[in-house]
């Protein structure tokens, strides 16, 4: 199934018709820019277009009252001083004679992207709009929006299709709280939001952005805010707390579609935002949300004032959710302080709602929320000082990098006897191995084949890290003496880094690198104290990798920051016999494994396990893993056990911080 692209240039008919420093930035050229960078780069001819539509009254009325929207029907009529007048009951925000037109349009759009993606027309989306809709209330415009088409298109999606959960992840630099405001009591829609905040100093200057509202009635727990307090927030923050906020509590969540205030003014180079994110972040971040609600996604633009960086950045999202490999970043240093507080503070508010978040520590001695009675003196010397280092319009940034697709995306190497999966190409050709290398396969007690499959394993291997082909299963006899063969062998020359995934346990891996060339992450029921290191974390499940619930806590609180700091560029997944993995978490954890090494996951899989080889191409081929059903609150000593790794870890792995 493809991807959704909804874009009409009518809705670049409209623009500020008077002078108003606040409004100047939102301007036709951002949509132009973005639909244009699409096209150039190809990207517009690989989505399935969707025409725009105008949303209906009662489709408006969904969100708005009828009062404000009679007030809005009244705007092409008016003269410019009309306009003016009518203007000024709102915040940041203008109108303009065929600005209705547009807003209709803008969220027509959105229903028109939810239909396409629950209809099952395709797979995931994005609408490119504007006037953007995120700040938009019952009664008001604000912040350049007219009509909330975010919140329109989720109470569509639940009346129209019923939709149980819906998601919505903000990733604009300002607070939505339109939409905040439309579901703060509804158990139904989980809103995250981060924002820039600084102390309730940036607009729109709210108490209720912090990350004390957490929803109230029976939306307690439903509102997620994650302020940043400083600006020059990194591609560390942002993923930081994706992995220990946002992810953990998505997936008990556990949502049927994913609504995404896609604002670009998050990235570097944004008037508004002066974060230093750069474009391929997005790409990540689209790739994490891949991986709920069955894959359906839907984008929405909302914010992206910087021309240059806004079209990067649209062009990473769509990119990402046409299924190409998501780009390497490089050197995550881990999230600041300021960033740290916040997300400590977000984790320690929702502690108590969400069982994923029950064994976060206590917010930070220095209350971040009372810190914004800051002296002017204070905060005038910070804006002097901070004006040259932040990230302004001045900032340059590198392109991002290509994105190619490699010729084949799953290739396998099996045993004669065995059928290959559809949509596996089994690799033929063998090269001869070094004698050497033979020699050391046979006192590995493999046998024969065993050569023969090891020449093939290396053979992928090879193609792997030429990009020749996206990623590969292999069946070998035995898992564990191909696993250390191919690690030994690896760390040659071919790759600087691999990251080892060990799901299950069978026997001790007594091959350990200290020089960090190898980093094994193995995931079992028995702990084993000895020899752990900085480069061998084994993480222990009482129940064992049956747990869906304390194995997915494992991914995302510890796996998945891991893996960014280290950067591997090759992982290599083994699948223990006997793991007990369950099926939807084996491709779950495939899926989420794509985000690095720019999707090289080599799958290694004993041949008397290739029952699950089907589930295993499936998301190897980049099919949304199926949500996990129902998971049950991890067990406490789990969740107290993952906590206290991350705590001794920290000191060597910065991503692994959640406590200042
Ligand atoms: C969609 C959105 O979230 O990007 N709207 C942002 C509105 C910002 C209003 N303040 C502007 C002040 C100018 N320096
Ligand atoms: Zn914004």
């Amino acid at each position: 199934m493809g991807t959704a692209l909804l874009y009409d240039e009518e809705m670049t008919k409209y623009k500020l018709l008077w002078v108003d420093p606040a409004c100047k930035i939102e301007v036709p050229e951002r949509l132009i820019v973005s639909y244009e960078a699409l096209v150039r780069s190809g990207l517009s001819d690989r989505c399935i277009s969707i025409p725009a539509r105008e949303a209906s009254d009662s489709e408006i009325l969904l969100v708005h009252s009828e009062l404000y929207l009679e007030a809005v029907k009244k705007t092409p009529y008016m003269t410019l001083e009309d306009l003016k007048e009518f203007t000024l009951q709102f915040g940041d925000v203008y109108f303009h004679p065929n600005i209705y037109h547009c807003a209709k349009l803008a969220s027509g759009s959105a229903l028109q992207l939810v239909d396409s993606v629950m209809t099952g027309k395709v797979r995931n989306g994005i609408a490119l709009v504007r006037p953007p809709g995120h700040h938009s209330m019952h009664g008001a415009a604000n912040g350049f929006c007219v009509f909330n088409n975010v919140a329109i298109a989720a109470r569509y999606a639940k009346q129209k299709y019923g939709v149980k959960r819906v998601l919505i992840v903000d990733w604009d630099i300002h607070h939505g709280q339109g939409v905040q405001y439309c579901f703060e009591d509804d158990p139904s829609v989980l809103y995250f939001s981060w924002h820039r905040y600084e102390h309730q100093n940036f607009w729109p200057n709210l108490r209720e952005s912090d990350y004390d509202s957490v929803g109230k009635e029976s939306g307690t727990g439903f509102n997620i805010n994650v302020p940043w307090n400083n600006v020059g927030m990194e591609n560390s923050d942002y993923l930081s707390v994706f992995c220990h906020v946002l992810l953990p509590v998505a997936y008990e969540f556990c949502p049927d579609l994913v609504l995404v205030c896609a604002g670009f003014d998050s990235a570097i180079g944004d008037p508004e935002g002066e974060m230093c994110a750069t474009p391929d972040i997005f790409a990540h971040l689209t790739h994490l949300l891949m991986n709920l609600a069955g894959g359906k996604l839907c984008a929405v633009l909302e914010g992206g004032y910087n021309l240059t960086s806004l079209a990067q950045s649209v062009c990473q999202t769509v990119q990402t959710l046409l299924g190409d490999p998501v780009p390497q970043l490089a050197n995550l240093r881990g999230p600041c302080k300021s960033a740290i507080e916040s997300l400590q503070c977000a984790r320690s508010a929702h502690r108590r709602y969400w069982s994923f978040l029950k064994h976060a520590a206590d917010p930070p001695m220095t209350d971040i929320s009372t810190k914004h009675i800051k002296s002017a003196m204070e905060e005038e010397e910070k804006t002097e000082m901070a004006e040259e280092e932040r990230c302004t319009e001045g900032k340059v940034w590198p392109e991002p990098p290509e994105r190619l697709c490699p010729p084949v995306c799953s290739a396998s190497v099996l045993p004669d006897d065995v059928v290959c999966p559809d949509g596996l190409k089994p690799l033929s050709s063998s090269k001869d191995l070094e004698p050497l290398l033979v020699s050391k396969l046979k006192t590995a007690a493999v046998d024969g084949d065993g050569v023969t499959t090891f020449s093939r394993l290396y053979t992928l291997v090879e193609k792997l890290v030429a990009n020749e082909i996206r990623n590969g299963l292999v069946l070998v006899p035995d898992v564990a003496a191909a696993m250390m063969c191919v690690v030994q062998d690896l760390t040659s020359d071919l790759v600087k880094r691999v990251l080892v995934v060990c799901v299950g346990k069978e026997k001790e891996l007594d091959y350990v690198t200290t020089d960090g060339k190898v980093l094994v992450v193995q995931i079992s029921s028995e702990d084993s104290e000895e020899h752990r290191s900085k480069y061998y974390i084994p993480v222990c499940l009482k129940k064992g990798c049956s747990d869906t619930s304390g194995f997915i806590q494992a991914v995302l609180g510890l796996l998945l920051p891991l893996g960014y700091e280290y950067n591997p560029d090759l992982v290599l997944l083994v699948r223990m016999p006997g793991s007990g993995v369950v099926d939807s978490m084996w491709q779950q954890l495939i899926g989420l494994l794509q985000g690095f090494a720019k999707g090289h996951t080599l799958v290694l899989m004993q041949v008397n396990e290739k029952a699950c080889m089907g589930s295993t191409a499936s998301a190897l081929l980049g099919h949304p893993a199926p949500p996990l059903q129902d998971l049950q609150t991890p067990f406490p000593e789990d969740g107290d056990a993952l906590e206290r790794l991350r705590e001794r870890l920290q000191a060597d792995w910065k991503m692994l911080q959640t406590t200042s």
